[in-house]
């Protein structure tokens, strides 16, 4: 079997005197979208925090294309061709799209044909060129910061929590540019809570829970199987009541 494209092999990340990852085995195939579900404080952000380096890997190994990283900073991860869209999203607010857009373009000027075709995944990138990134509305900000991580070509990116808060028709637009993203060879890790949305996107899933990975299968699977969905899910549901 082809080696995956990212692994966690028994990571452990202790936040300050927390010990938040507790053994995090987890495998992203190349190609399509992995998802990763859980109730509230599972640590499916400090994961995605961990694969970039943000947090150290107290124990354990992450490799990436068959590259050991799990001690790279987190400048050689994303040149490494890792890109990240934390659930703060990390624009610049008192700047204008574009200027946002040429920040992220890392390696030089934008390239004018990715950028038409990132335009095209998300309009209003197109339509609020010129406008303040805090003007915009929240489903906007969320599609400048899926889009600033797409400006340049990547291998995984890491998306945190895209559609939350966020109105239905806003949710579908952006499902709909990340099911066109996933036609690329760019490979997507999405943390999410919205079942129907993260299962009509999804190949595979992974469910964490108390800072392990509890399931790992595919998303045709889980959605077909309601026991299942109950098991797992009963974890989130409890969390929100
Ligand atoms: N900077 C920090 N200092 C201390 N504890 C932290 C810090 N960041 C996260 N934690 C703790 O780590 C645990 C996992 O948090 P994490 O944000 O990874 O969970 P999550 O699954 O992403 O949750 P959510 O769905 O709410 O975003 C939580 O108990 C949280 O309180």
């Amino acid at each position: 079997m082809a080696e995956p494209l990212l692994s966690l092999e028994g990571v452990h990340t202790h936040i300050g005197p927390y010990h938040i990852l507790q053994g995090v085995d987890l495998a992203v195939p190349t190609g399509g979208v992995s998802v990763l579900l859980g109730r509230n404080g599972a640590g499916k952000t400090t994961t995605l925090r961990t694969i970039m380096g943000l947090w150290t890997a107290s124990k354990g190994s992450i490799r990436f294309q068959g590259r050991d990283i799990t001690a790279l900073e987190t400048p050689a991860i994303a040149r490494a061709g890792i890109a990240y869209v934390p659930e703060t999203m990390g624009i610049f607010t008192d700047l204008t799209v574009a200027e946002n857009m040429t920040l992220a373009a890392a390696s030089g000027p934008i390239d004018k044909q990715r950028l038409d075709w990132v335009q095209d995944l998300f309009p209003p990138i197109r339509t609020f060129w010129t406008s303040s990134a805090g003007t915009l509305s929240g489903g906007q900000k969320q599609m400048l910061a899926v889009s600033r991580a797409i400006i340049e070509p990547r291998v995984l990116i890491l998306i945190d929590e895209p559609t939350k808060g966020l109105a239905p028709a806003i949710i579908k637009s952006m499902t709909d540019a990340l099911r066109q993203l996933k036609e690329t060879d760019t490979t997507i890790l999405l943390v999410e809570q919205n079942f129907a949305m993260a299962s009509s996107i999804g190949d595979d899933v992974a469910v964490m829970d108390d800072g392990r990975i509890v399931h790992r299968g595919g998303m045709a699977a889980l959605a077909a199987d309601a026991a299942l969905q109950e098991k797992l899910m009963g974890l989130s549901l409890e969390a929100h009541q």
